[in-house]
């Protein structure tokens, strides 16, 4: 038995010369929701239609369960319906002449279940996904968010080796939105089945994936948990796609394997480098706008990781603030929770930076710092503690 889903250089061209999946290689493991992340054309869907079987890719193998269903070389290609899927997409699909009960019974049927194992399996997999009390009802009466939990569960019920699901949610409003995603994530963890999930919301992915595989052009950037994700980003583009970011530009003072010290504004900050570099090398700092703190100026004494800054402006959303904070020629992020902001626009305030090592990126160019220079900006630093 091998990893619920194994891809291997895949690729697929729709047009010459602009591959739609890029040498794209991903392992599912078994019992994980895999979530493929990233904007409109990077080639999530076609990635989920080559595992569907619904295309076919010019290069690359795919396993499910350790069984080959595709090999542009070796010539295999399984048909969709041997493959043991279960799919749910975009537009429910569900049968508007059947009731609730009969389309979910619909692929048991058609897979010669006999009646009294049909019925029993229905009323499970209802019960899952909390449509019991609606059996009975024509799905023309159902809500948008009832609907998809048809489709749902009609793609449960035969247990498939594999569940695909192409943005299921995004025909729903956003309070159903919401409520939906949790409880999918529920029915899927607890049916035990290995999900693989295509979205282009990066807070729909973080709340639902296991692993999430972030995706552009048709390659794989990073396939990793939503914190580490979230936490250390490959690269710039992975850090904005997964939400807000500060990314702050920065010299190396000093660094070792991957620890280093930064300065950012004239301040020493620890960081972790996503790749090991040398001092004096020009990094980019990814801070979350969450992370950084508040406070108004001179309230305390200033100490190691405080920056003066001034309030440039604010937006109000309710259950939190953001703001945009000048500092020494950069502009910060930064948002406070709770529903009463505390500044306006043109106070005196100090940012506190996070007291974890920041991480660091590469930057595309070293302004490479001359020898000597780096102990002088250290002793430019107020407060060098
Ligand atoms: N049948 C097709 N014929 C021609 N080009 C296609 C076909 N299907 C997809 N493409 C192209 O391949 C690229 C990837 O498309 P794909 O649908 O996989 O992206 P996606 O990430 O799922 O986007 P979205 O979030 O908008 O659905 C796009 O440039 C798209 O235009």
């Amino acid at each position: 038995m091998g990893a619920a889903l194994r891809i291997e250089g895949l690729s697929k061209a729709f047009a010459p010369g602009r591959p739609a999946i890029d040498d794209l290689s991903l392992t599912v493991e078994d019992g994980e929701i895999a979530v493929l992340l990233g904007p409109s054309g990077c080639g999530k869907t076609s990635t989920l239609r080559c595992v569907a079987g619904l295309e076919q890719p010019d290069a690359g193998r795919i396993a499910i369960g350790g069984n080959e269903v595709v090999s542009a070389s070796g010539g295999v290609f399984v048909p969709p319906q041997r493959r043991e899927l279960g799919m749910v997409f975009q537009s429910y699909a569900i049968w508007p002449h059947l009731d609730v009960r009969e389309n979910v019974a619909y692929p048991l049927r058609r897979r010669g279940v006999s009646r009294r194992e049909r019925a029993e399996r229905v009323d499970a997999v209802l019960d899952l996904v909390g449509l019991r009390n609606f059996a009975d009802r024509s799905v023309a009466t159902l809500s948008g968010g009832q609907a998809q939990r048809v489709a749902l569960a009609r793609s449960l019920v035969y247990e498939p080796r594999l569940l695909l699901l192409d943005e299921p949610l995004s025909n729903l409003d956003v309070a159903l939105r919401l409520r939906l995603r949790d409880e999918l994530r529920r029915i899927i963890k607890r049916t035990g089945l290995t999900a693989l999930f295509v979205t282009h919301d990066q807070s729909e992915a973080i709340a639902l994936a296991d692993r999430i595989a972030v995706m552009r052009d048709g390659r794989l950037l990073q396939f990793a948990t939503p914190t580490e994700l979230y936490n250390r980003p490959v690269d710039g583009f992975v850090a904005e796609f997964t939400g807000a970011g500060n990314l702050l530009p920065a010299t190396l003072l000093t660094a070792e394997e991957r620890k280093g010290v930064a300065l950012i504004a004239g301040k020493r900050l620890p960081v972790e480098l996503a790749r090991p570099a040398r001092s004096g090398t020009a990094v980019t700092i990814v801070i979350r706008p969450e992370n950084l703190r508040l406070r108004p100026a001179g309230t305390e004494r200033l100490d190691r990781a405080a920056l003066p800054g001034r309030i440039l402006s604010r937006r109000y959303q309710g259950a939190q603030t953001s703001y945009s904070v000048e500092i020494d020629g950069l502009v910060l992020e930064a948002v406070e929770a709770g529903s009463l902001p505390r500044f306006v626009e043109g106070d005196a305030v100090e940012v506190l930076l996070p007291r974890e090592p920041a991480w660091a990126l590469p930057s595309a160019a070293s302004i490479g710092v001359p020898p000597g220079i780096a102990p002088q900006l250290e002793l430019q630093t107020s407060d060098a503690a």
